[in-house]
């Protein structure tokens, strides 16, 4: 086996085409990243402006062993509000027993509600709910707090550009409807029967119809549902060899369901510069807008950003990255956080993109938090900066 082995081109597959790629084929084909393609991509591909979703209060936090104080989980949170980020995974609604460092989402979503952190932007916050019972318990939190969050209908631009129609705060404190945050859920499927089942305890099948509950019930009450795909790139249990063709039926599956956005996540960081490429050729050929895509590296063998460079290329704009590096994976022995968003930022300021956030804030937040939970900084661009600060 050969990490660098790539398929042959996957065929367009008219049939397994999502409802949501078919809007867009109508005008433009999707298999074709050329910004010309069409009105949509062509604004999508060649926007200098990037996404960045921080991940690091969820995905960066879940796996610590030691209790972190919900206090500096709130404070994490506050203090990346603050830097220009328009997007924050906050939580998670998953059994505790499973994620106990995550069994305070539901006080860290009330926070959030009675106290919305200043922001530059308005900020969306997401929150990790794998079945029923997850959304039920977002959703109680949400009828107790009614008009202190944002629903998808009352957002007034895409995720790629500046809120025009929400201008930034002027003072700490100041309140508008616009200021009020935008709640999301996300689900999370994974591309290997042996993932899924170690992460949710049943089968893809299985877990795609709790999905679609989960998806169907947050779009009912007007949230943002994100959807992702683990171990796109890699499984711990079943290798580097994750069919791409996989990864597309399932991404149209849960886009037929209602999901506004499909994350891919490289959860092992097994992910190789060709077979992003190949992935990629995979999801447009089923039809996945780039604009309804985000990728999700894991920095574990140091390729995060070359794949985030193959994805740029590919016109993805959305980019997962949480700060100080934080994070593991509980099922992939010796994996490392998540692409630090010092190192995402940087990257992409090097490349001319617009990612809107303050580089310089971001390192203290990374130097903070590692401090914080006894943690090295697992940023280059942090620890570098910092060191430069100081020298
Ligand atoms: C899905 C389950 C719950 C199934 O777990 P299960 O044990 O099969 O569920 P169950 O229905 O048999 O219930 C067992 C107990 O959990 C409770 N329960 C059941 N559901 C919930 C809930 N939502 N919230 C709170 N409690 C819940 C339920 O009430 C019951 O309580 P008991 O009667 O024993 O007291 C479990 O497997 C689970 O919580 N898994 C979560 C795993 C997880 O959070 N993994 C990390 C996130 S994924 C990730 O990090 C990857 C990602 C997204 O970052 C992308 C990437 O990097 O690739």
């Amino acid at each position: 086996m050969s990490l660098f082995r790539v398929r042959p081109l996957l065929r367009c597959n008219a049939t397994r085409l999502c409802n949501q790629s078919r809007r867009y084929l109508a005008t433009s084909s999707a298999a074709d990243p050329d910004p010309s393609a069409g009105t949509n991509q062509q604004r999508h591909a060649t926007s200098n402006r990037v996404r960045l979703v921080e991940v690091g209060p969820r995905d960066g936090l879940q796996n610590e062993k030691k209790a972190i104080p919900l206090t500096t989980k709130i404070e994490l949170i506050e203090k990346l509000a603050k830097v220009g980020l328009t997007d924050i995974e906050a939580g998670s609604f998953v059994a505790p027993k499973w994620v106990p460092q995550m069994a305070e989402s539901n006080e860290v979503l009330e926070y959030l509600l009675k106290y919305p952190p200043n922001s530059l932007n308005p900020i969306a916050y997401s929150f990790l709910a794998p079945n029923a019972k997850g959304l039920q318990n977002a959703l109680s939190i949400l009828r107790n707090h009614p008009n202190t969050y944002r629903t998808l209908d009352q957002q007034t631009s895409s995720p790629y550009e500046p809120d025009e129609a929400s201008p930034a705060k002027s003072a700490p404190g100041a309140e508008s409807t616009s200021g009020k945050p935008l709640i999301e859920l996300s689900v999370f499927a994974a591309a290997t029967e042996s993932f899924t089942q170690k992460n949710l305890n049943c089968s893809i099948a299985k877990s795609l119809e709790n999905f679609k509950e989960v998806i169907q019930g947050g779009k009912a009450h007007g949230l943002r549902v994100r959807a992702y795909i683990s171990v796109v790139l890699g499984c711990p249990f079943e290798g580097y060899d994750v069919d791409p063709k996989k990864v597309a039926e399932i991404a149209c599956d849960l886009m037929e369901m209602g999901a506004d956005e499909i994350a891919l996540g490289d959860t092992t960081g097994m992910g190789t510069a060709p077979r992003t490429s190949e992935l990629l050729r995979a999801m447009h050929a089923a039809g996945i807008r780039n604009e309804d895509m985000a990728m999700h590296f894991h920095d574990t063998y140091g390729q995060a950003l070359v794949n985030t460079a193959v994805s740029l290329e590919h016109g993805i704009r959305s980019f997962d990255s949480s700060v100080g590096g934080l994070g593991g994976c509980p099922y992939s022995p010796g994996a490392t956080g998540n692409v630090s968003t010092e190192n995402m930022a940087y990257f992409m300021e090097s490349l001319g993109m617009d990612t809107g956030v303050d580089l310089e804030a971001l390192c203290d937040i990374g130097d903070w938090i590692t401090k914080e939970i006894g943690k090295p900084n697992g940023s280059s661009v942090g620890k570098a900066i910092l060191g430069k600060r100081g020298a």
